[in-house]
């Protein structure tokens, strides 16, 4: 069998590990490029050297250099580095799985014109846990359309730069579009001081950041005498570069598209 050949952005960073170990261990697949900013201080160094292992790839900071074996880019770093990548692989035909989260439109947009150039995968969140949640606030939001307050709250490590979790955006997008409602026009992502009533309509977030929470996501549905909660809580990054693999075996036959993960999970309608 032919081992796909990936190559990992962010190769120092906590997912940039996790999917590191993965590749090592996967039989069909094998690191074939290593990608990370010029200050990081693996530059130059084995990208397995953590594992005390020795790939026989080196961290690099320069794009060709780093893509030059690769079949597919797996990119879990920031949007800017992304959106930088991401030209790079629609010149050159690299297949991109895209954790990266914290996009605005613009980023958003870029990447899907890129996608008639090249095969993506683009999703906040990889595990299979959290999609098929994904799939039970459709339901949920279906069936408590009326006389429940939906509030989104997620919590994560003290690092996490963005807010909310672009997962918790994907659980509002999803149950704004099952309420026919636009996530836009509903969303409340911050209270203070004298807010007025709680506006039935809205779908409220609040973010928790602190220690090394992994990922926890709840939405809750607040009724009158009852409260439903649906929760996902992530104990370990590992769910997340097994997902990123699975992607990139989806992937293994399309040349261009975006997909997300439940297209990869087969979760579509
Ligand atoms: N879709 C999913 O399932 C998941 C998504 N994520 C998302 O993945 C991203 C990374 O998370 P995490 O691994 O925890 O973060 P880390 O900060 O641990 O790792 C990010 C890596 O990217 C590098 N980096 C930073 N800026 C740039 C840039 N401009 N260009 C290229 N590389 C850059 C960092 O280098 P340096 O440290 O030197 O700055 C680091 O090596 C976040 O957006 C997070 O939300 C995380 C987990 C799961
Ligand atoms: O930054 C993280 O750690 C995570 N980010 C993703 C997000 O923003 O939803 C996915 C997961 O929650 C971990």
């Amino acid at each position: 069998m032919n081992q796909m050949k990936i190559a990992v952005a962010g190769a120092s960073g906590r997912m940039g590990h996790m999917l590191i170990e993965a590749i090592e261990q996967a039989d069909d697949a094998r690191l074939a490029g290593a990608l990370d900013v010029a200050a990081a201080p693996g530059i130059g160094t084995d990208a397995a050297a953590f594992l005390g292992k020795t790939s026989g790839v080196l961290i690099e900071s320069d794009l060709a250099t780093s893509l030059a074996n690769a079949e597919f880019l797996i990119d879990f770093t920031r949007p800017e580095g992304t959106l930088k990548h991401l030209e790079y692989c629609a010149a050159h035909g690299v297949k991109m799985i895209i954790g990266t989260t914290g996009f605005d439109d613009a980023g958003k947009a870029a990447i899907a014109a890129a996608a008639k150039k090249t095969a993506i995968m683009f999703a906040p969140n990889m595990s299979v846990g959290v999609n098929v949640t994904m799939k039970l606030l459709e339901l949920a939001a279906r069936n408590f359309s009326h006389g429940y307050d939906i509030e989104i709250i997620e919590a994560h490590h003290r690092h996490k730069v963005d807010a909310p979790s672009g997962t918790a955006l994907q659980m509002g997008e999803v149950i704004a579009a099952a309420l026919g409602r636009k996530l836009d026009d509903v969303a409340v992502y911050a209270r203070e001081g004298v807010t007025g009533a709680r506006d039935p309509s809205s779908i409220g977030f609040a973010a928790i950041r602190g220690g090394d929470i992994v990922g926890d996501h709840t939405v809750l549905f607040a009724g009158d005498g009852e409260r439903i909660e649906i929760s996902h809580k992530s104990s370990s990054r590992v769910h997340y570069a097994h997902g990123s693999l699975r992607a990139a075996r989806f992937l293994r036959d399309k040349v261009t598209g975006l997909y997300d993960m439940q297209d990869v999970l087969g979760l579509k309608n």
